[in-house]
């Protein structure tokens, strides 16, 4: 009994804190207007089961990335946030983090649309 309440108060913080990251990340908001856009494209292209399976991986990878880089911004910010060379090197890998899941989200994309669109 005790667990299932636990349980259901956590998923609230969950959603809790997607509306925060919603309400105050920018770089998240402009990652989920492209994920719509994304899913537009795949309906129209009528991607097969395989396809969508990698593009949503990708999606799910970027939002990840975006999300853990947001937290690492605030944990920064939050325990040191006067210049310190560290903080510097943490926010910079976590903003690599992000940058690495984008660009192979770009190529996947590319390799998956370009011969839908332009062959
Ligand atoms: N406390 C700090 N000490 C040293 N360098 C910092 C510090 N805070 C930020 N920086 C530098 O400034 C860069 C930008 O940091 P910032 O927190 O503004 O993130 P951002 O990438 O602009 O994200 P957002 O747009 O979501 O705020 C970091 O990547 C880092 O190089």
């Amino acid at each position: 009994m005790k667990d299932k309440k636990k349980k259901g108060i956590g998923l609230t913080y969950a959603f809790n804190g997607l509306k925060e990251a919603f309400k105050r990340e920018r770089n998240f908001r402009i990652h989920l207007y492209v994920t719509i856009v994304v899913i537009f494209f795949c309906l129209y292209f009528q991607l097969t089961a395989m396809e969508w399976v990698i593009i949503l991986m990708m999606i799910h990878i970027v939002l990840i990335a975006e999300l853990v880089n947001s937290l690492m911004e605030r944990m920064i910010d939050y325990m040191k946030p006067e210049y310190h060379p560290q903080a510097k090197i943490i926010k910079d890998i976590s903003a690599a983090v992000v940058l690495i899941a984008a660009i192979t989200s770009i190529i996947i994309g590319t390799i998956i649309f370009f011969p839908k669109v332009f062959l």
